[in-house]
């Protein structure tokens, strides 16, 4: 097993900072867990200021030494200050909250993470700029479609979603021998594109160039305006809203789903309207546009521009943040080759236990008469020729893949993550206050790689780490902040994990063999940060 320890021989500070867990990693947990004992800031030092982090000698803030291993540099805050300490990182001076105290954040909506999000990259401005129904800062409607509309049906999206995946599989990557994909991130936004638009939006639509291209493109263009640059809150904030308040490039990809989704409701108008006259029900597609306009009036949708504009805002926080965790995933699958066996062996365990099941399901129905002959299960749920499908029933059972999955995203969480901004101020049980306006950032490393929260050696990357415990990827808990935690986490995540499962489940049943470019960068690959990519290919063998 490869142990995510950092490395000098990674170069650039950005490099850096996607490098898991430091070499000093054992030392500092120690003297972490010292601290703990002595309980240097409990609750009985309440007027306890928060500490400030020295900044290094000739450096001008904390961000330099952070870069050059975050690991390193957090576990010497939690030695020297605690759980919680100040930082000048990012242009501004931002609270760490560490190990014990980090629910409180997701706990007190006073911390919260859309007015972060909305101070470093303006998107309240996005958002307001291409929904036409007027909600509140604190509305939820996008986060109840996501729980109402989506969650539910997913077990009925599967087979759609195979259907989509495999096709691109097959044509952008095909059979082959040691074929190099120099960008496979393009892959997997089109597989994961292609399933979002298909459940988003339905089958047809999902088949429009222009359609896919925006569910890509969007994202791009989202960041592309709101930049990665860390100029002065003030001016930024300004020059997003006055820059982009009214004509922003994420129109364009609102009216590109509207024009393609207007024809098709049309349709769909007409045909429910006749299977009204004939007295026949009409069998509603299954897809969210129709879920969203079945409840046009519980979600105040304007028109179908607005409902677009709705299902835009969903795309732009699911189709990049799934694709690039699923090519992420492939990097792994090529760095630990030992894993595709145990997936694959896992697969086809799976696969032989359903097709047992399901020849005995029909060998009861021939018994009892149900059905008379063989031939009678043709194109029925019981069709001997989906036995073998990767079928919803299938992926829940890989709990291999599960843990695999779940154990990248332990590893690869950016150590800095999940800023929240108070909006008052706001005092922790430890007594220290954070004042009104200042972000606060989870310090994920207390959580993920720290001693105290994580069952054996939160360092290194175990795969298998959570087969038979009751951890699955999707469950939130206080020691997996993937997906946020509390009343905001991450309402998209069983659709975001089950993509990743299918999506892992036909690239190891495809290919035998994935090999990293440039293998002296397989670190950097393996914790490159969201929205980077990694900047070595894949070469893939298939199965023979
Ligand atoms: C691997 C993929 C994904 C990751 C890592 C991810 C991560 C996150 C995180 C960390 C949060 C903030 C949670 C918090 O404040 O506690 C969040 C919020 C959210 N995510 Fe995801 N997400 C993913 C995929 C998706 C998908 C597929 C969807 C939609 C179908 C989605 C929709 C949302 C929404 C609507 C929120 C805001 C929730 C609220 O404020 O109440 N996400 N996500």
């Amino acid at each position: 097993m490869l142990t995510l320890v950092s490395t000098s021989a990674i170069a650039s500070p950005s490099d850096l900072i996607r490098v898991a867990v430091p070499i000093g990693v054992g030392i500092a947990s120690a003297a972490y867990l010292t601290m703990k004992a002595m309980n240097k800031y409990d609750s009985s030092n309440a007027d306890m200021p928060i500490p400030t982090v020295r900044i290094r000698p000739g450096d001008t803030s904390n961000d330099a030494e952070y870069d050059e291993d975050n690991d390193l540099f957090l576990a010497r805050c939690e030695e020297e200050y605690g759980l919680v300490f100040n930082c000048s990182m990012k242009n501004q001076y931002l609270t760490v909250i560490s190990g014990s105290l980090v629910r409180e954040i997701f706990m007190t909506e006073e911390l919260n993470f859309m007015d972060a999000v909305d101070e470093i990259n303006g998107f309240r401005t996005f958002e307001t700029s291409v929904l036409k129904s007027k909600h509140g800062p604190d509305s939820r409607e996008i986060h109840e479609i996501v729980r109402d509309d989506i969650t539910p049906f997913l077990p009925m999206f599967i087979p759609r979603i195979m259907e989509q995946l495999t096709t691109i599989v097959d044509d952008q990557l095909g059979h082959c021998e040691n074929k190099l994909i120099e960008k496979p991130l393009g892959i997997f936004q089109d597989m994961v594109a292609g399933a979002m638009a298909n459940v988003f939006m339905g089958p047809k639509i999902a088949k429009d160039p222009k359609v896919i291209d925006s569910f890509i493109q969007c994202t791009y263009d989202f960041a592309e305006v709101v930049g990665k640059d860390n100029n002065k809150k003030f001016w930024r904030r300004f020059k997003i809203r006055t820059k982009y308040g009214y004509m922003n490039p994420l129109q364009k990809h609102v009216r590109i789903l509207t024009d393609a989704a207007a024809p098709v409701v049309l349709e769909r108008r007409r045909e429910e309207t006749e299977a009204a006259e004939n007295g026949v029900e009409y069998v509603r597609p299954l897809d969210i546009l129709q879920r969203l306009l079945d409840n046009f009036d519980k979600y105040g949708f304007v028109d179908l521009e607005d409902i677009c504009g709705h299902l835009l805002i969903l795309v732009i926080a699911s189709v990049h943040t799934t694709s690039d965790s699923s090519s992420n995933m492939c990097y792994y699958l090529a760095a630990f080759p030992e894993c595709i066996d145990t997936l694959y062996h896992e697969q086809q365990q799976v696969l032989d236990q359903i097709e047992k099941e399901r020849q005995a399901s029909r060998q009861k129905k021939l018994e009892s008469g149900e059905v008379v002959t063989e031939q009678g299960f043709e194109d029925t749920e019981l069709d001997p020729k989906n036995d073998r499908d990767l079928s919803t029933s299938a992926i829940k059972r890989m709990v291999y893949m599960d843990s695999f999955i779940r154990e990248i995203l332990r590893c690869r969480t950016e150590r800095l993550s999940l800023a929240h901004l108070a909006r008052s101020d706001v005092k922790l049980s430890n007594g220290m206050v954070i004042p009104k306006g200042r972000q606060v950032h989870v310090n994920i490393r207390s959580v993920h790689q720290g001693f105290d929260n994580q069952d054996e050696d939160p360092t290194e990357f175990r795969p298998w780490r959570f087969v038979g415990k009751p951890k699955s990827a999707t469950k939130i808990s206080k020691d997996f902040l993937r997906f946020g935690m509390g009343r905001h986490a991450c309402p998209g995540r069983f659709l975001a994990i089950l993509e990743m499962k299918a999506i892992g489940s036909v690239i190891v049943s495809k290919y035998s063999k994935i090999e990293i470019q440039d293998r002296s960068k397989t670190k950097k690959a393996l914790f490159c940060e969201l929205g980077i990519p990694a900047d070595t290919g894949l070469i893939f063998t298939s199965r023979h």
